[in-house]
């Protein structure tokens, strides 16, 4: 019989092996198609690919909504971007200027919250995204810091074109709503005065070409000044709240993310941490370390992608040296679909592959939505296995705080769902009956995978209207919209079963699908029970007044 000591013990020997390190790895407008395990054939991802073949590979893994800022409000917290005001009603979804106001509210709890209360050692490091300030530039109220995270090294927004000098802009549209056609505007009113008067046809007074010329200089020097300052007080590197690179460089980048990720998980060998290692790549601007550029056999975007790949490989690599493979959960996944509209001017495709799916980042399209999705926890996951149920990546926190014994705030709703039982094999059927698919505020779609049958539903309330009409994607806009003039509605909602159609070819009708309106009422209903549960009152964290550049937010 085993001695006494040794049966107490073994509570605790289990709770160790059940409180596992986490890592948490995410891309940032990675699509599905482009690691080799989820098909690619060219693009070189072997470090991904090792996780799928040794962890839980995920083929129907969702984000919630698919643009980076409301996706991974909802990844740190388990819940749709609607509840915690990180949803936008604007065509601006994503915070733009590290200095606005808006961002993660403090009530909201994360995953790095619960597992640091329960004795973990947090880290962030790379993109965060959610926000920095609310009123003064010491409050840092929305910073990783106080959300749980007990290191942060990264940027607090996000890699954009305008980060890297030649590499354009993301803002063309708006300079050209905002800056040239007001100044053509102006321009033709001044010439059009002035030869009014000179011709004594009409009296205009002095002053209003002085005024009108004063606008037109304001908004040039406006612009001029955007263009100027831009980089140095959107670009920079932070260390927990100090900047300490500024703009940041990008040959480095990579490496010096994977040092400070390596080091953390060097410094922690003997308590549980949790390290979140969010890529820049490969969100445009792209860039690759000299290492890796010119490479891919896909340009800059397979540069960075391999690079990105490397980066994975760095860090399975330090948890085998440092014996603690078998003691780690190892989650790789995306913010979203890959951005089908980032192509140059000069034709090069700057965006990734959703695989066979429609659409892409900022639709709802399985190309916006379905990202890549593997686990891997040697010992305690089945290498090889495939899952492919409606999974979320919401449910990473339910997940995290049960293996961490933590238990989930019961003050609010949580809507992703505890993987583990699905991952280890224990249950077959995903626990998500219904998932909400959300276009910025505004619920785009509902899935429904009934219980006890193999359809995945979707019904779509609103599609965005592709340009040119018959692509892929919203080229005109750069990222699709949501609302107005941007979408056409559908009632009854255009539906879909995506277990026979998983490429959103063919809608269904009342002549080709028998339980149309059947289904089509289920999930109604299914959607209103929903919305009643989302408050109508949350603060509006990316209202314009949010959005907005804030000089006295500047750090
Ligand atoms: C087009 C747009 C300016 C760019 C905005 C944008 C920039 C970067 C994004 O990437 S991610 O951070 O989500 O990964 C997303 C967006 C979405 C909104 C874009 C704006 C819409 C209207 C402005 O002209
Ligand atoms: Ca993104």
């Amino acid at each position: 019989m085993a001695p006494l000591f040794l049966l107490l013990l073994l509570p605790a020997l289990d709770a160790a092996r059940t409180k596992p390190n986490v890592v948490l790895l995410m891309a940032d407008d990675l699509g599905i198609g482009d690691p080799g395990c989820y098909g690619n054939k060219t693009l070189r991802t072997p470090n991904i690919d090792r996780l799928a073949r040794e962890g839980v590979k995920l083929t129907q893994h969702l984000v919630p909504t698919p643009l980076c800022t409301p996706s991974r409000a909802a990844f740190m917290t388990g819940r749709y971007p609607v509840r915690s005001g990180m949803a936008s009603r604007s065509q601006v979804g994503v915070f733009l200027f590290t200095a606005c106001s808006g961002g993660l509210p403090s009530s909201e709890v994360t995953f790095a919250q619960l597992l640091k209360d329960r004795g973990y050692s947090t880290a962030l490091v790379g993109k965060w995204h959610v926000g920095v300030h609310c009123h003064n530039k010491t409050d840092f109220c929305h910073h990783p810091l106080r959300h749980g995270f007990e290191s942060f090294y990264g940027i607090s927004t996000t890699n954009m074109r305008d980060c890297k000098p030649g590499a354009g802009t993301v803002f063309s549209r708006a300079f050209r709503w905002l800056v040239f056609v007001p100044l053509q505007a102006l321009g033709v009113t001044l010439l059009m005065l002035g030869a009014l008067r000179f011709l004594g046809l009409v009296l205009v007074p002095p002053a209003l070409f002085i005024l009108l010329a004063l606008l037109a200089a304001a908004i040039l020097l406006l612009f001029l000044a955007f263009l100027r300052y831009f980089r140095p007080l959107n670009c920079f590197l932070m260390r927990n709240f100090d900047v300490v690179q500024r703009p940041f460089t990008y040959h480095n980048l990579t490496q010096g993310l994977v040092d400070e990720a390596t080091q953390f998980i060097q410094r922690n060998t003997q308590t549980p941490f949790l390290l979140f290692l969010s890529f820049l790549q490969v969100h445009t601007a792209l860039f690759s370390s000299p290492a890796f550029t010119n490479r891919s056999h896909h340009g800059a975007y397979g540069d960075a992608a391999e690079e990105m790949d490397w980066a994975v490989g760095r860090i399975l690599d330090a948890l085998d040296r440092l014996g603690l493979a078998n003691d780690t959960l190892v989650y790789f996944t995306s913010d979203h679909g890959a951005h089908v509209e980032e192509v140059t001017p000069r034709g090069e495709v700057h965006g990734g592959s959703n695989g066979m799916f429609r659409g892409g980042k900022a639709n709802t399209w399985e190309g916006g939505i379905r990202v890549p999705g593997l686990v891997r926890w040697p010992g305690v996951l089945r290498p090889g296995l495939e899952v492919d149920e409606p999974t979320s990546t919401m449910d990473v926190f339910p997940t995290l705080a049960a293996l961490a014994g933590a238990p989930l705030p019961r003050d609010r709703i949580i809507d992703g769902r505890d993987l583990m039982p699905l991952l280890r094999g224990e249950i077959a059927r995903s626990e998500h009956e219904f998932l909400f698919h959300y276009c910025n505020s505004y619920l785009n779609a509902v899935r429904w995978h009934p219980k006890n049958s193999t359809s995945i539903w979707k019904a779509f309330y609103f599609t965005p209207n592709f340009s040119p009409p018959g692509s892929n994607g919203c080229h005109d806009t750069h990222v699709c919209l949501c609302h107005g003039r941007h979408v056409t509605r559908h009632d009854p909602p255009l539906l879909f079963d995506l277990s026979r159609d998983p490429r959103e070819l063919t809608p269904l009708t009342p002549a080709t699908e028998p339980r149309f309106h059947a289904v089509l009422r289920a999930m109604a209903q299914a959607a209103q029970r929903h919305k009643d549960t989302v408050p109508r009152h949350v603060t509006n964290q990316l209202s314009m007044g949010h959005l907005l550049w804030k000089p006295w937010l500047q750090l």
